[in-house]
């Protein structure tokens, strides 16, 4: 099979993101593929609880990506495999770019590109999370909309579904559109419980006015954190073998 990638972007920070990537990246465990993650640029990095670890390249980790860790357990990634999965954690609730300033790290963007599709050779299929909205600030001049270009994979976008979200949908794809970015479809990450009515009709003009399939739509999850019963719970929202057929355009 050819090595496959999946870009995840949102149309905002705290959309769901990285729980939808990690559901994603359980189902398509589940489906046969062999998964690999990358989210390659974090902020809002935490000490790790034993302070200092070592990855299997003897890389020095001081600091915990909480989407990383989030991503490796979904699907199984050892703690020697974390430099693989984010090369840079970066302290702070601020974007990738300032968070590097304020730390005095340097960020090798170049590097970073190449580290991401090296991954996604290694894998059937990689999922690729950027951090906050389309345009966050990644390093220097660059922003993940640079970095998700330049990566070329198709692309899934994530959406809220409250009052606002067709407006946030539409822009976000129309900038991934303007700026090379192949958003395939539309994963709608309902935690805030809309009103069943208001829902519906947004992810009605969401798809009215992308033109992209909506395809799926998850409530919050409210059960144990099991993996076999979350895997479950995502299998009633979201169709996985529909999905890679259209994101990855599967005959
Ligand atoms: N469907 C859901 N059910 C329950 N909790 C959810 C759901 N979706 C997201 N969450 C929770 O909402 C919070 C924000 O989600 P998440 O971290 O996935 O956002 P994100 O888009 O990845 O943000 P960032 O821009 O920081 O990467 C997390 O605590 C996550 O566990
Ligand atoms: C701090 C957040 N958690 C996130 C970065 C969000 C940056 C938002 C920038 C903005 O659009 O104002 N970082 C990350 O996902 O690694
Ligand atoms: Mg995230």
């Amino acid at each position: 099979m050819k090595q496959l990638g999946i870009s995840i972007i949102g149309t905002d920070t705290d959309v769901g993101k990285t729980f939808v990537t990690g559901l994603l990246g359980a189902m398509a465990q589940d489906d046969g593929f062999s998964v690999g993650m990358v989210k390659p640029v974090s902020s809002s990095a935490v000490p790790f609880p034993e302070c200092i670890t070592m990855d299997e390249d003897n890389v020095r980790n001081d600091l915990e990506s909480k989407d990383a860790t989030y991503l490796m357990q979904s699907v199984g990634i050892p703690e020697s495999r974390r430099h693989e999965v984010n090369p840079y954690a970066l302290a702070g609730d601020y974007s990738p770019r300032l968070a590097a300033e304020l730390a005095d790290v340097v960020i090798d963007y170049d590097d970073v590109v190449r580290h991401t599709l090296d991954v996604v050779s290694r894998y059937d299929l990689t999922f690729v999370e950027g951090a906050g909205g389309i345009t966050t600030p990644l390093y220097g001049d660059k922003t993940f909309t640079d970095f998700m270009a330049a990566i070329e994979l198709p692309t899934i976008m994530i959406a809220d579904g409250r009052l606002g979200s067709i407006n946030r949908a539409v822009l976000t794809c129309e900038y991934a559109k303007a700026h090379g970015i192949f958003v395939k479809a539309i994963i709608v990450n309902d935690t805030t419980l809309v009103d069943p009515f208001l829902l519906k009709t947004n992810i009605e003009d969401m798809e009215r006015y992308t033109g992209l399939p909506v395809a799926g739509a998850l409530p919050p999850y409210q059960g144990p954190n099991i993996h076999s019963v979350r895997l479950g719970w995502g299998r009633s929202f979201i169709d996985s073998e529909q999905l890679w057929k259209t994101v990855l355009d599967f005959r």
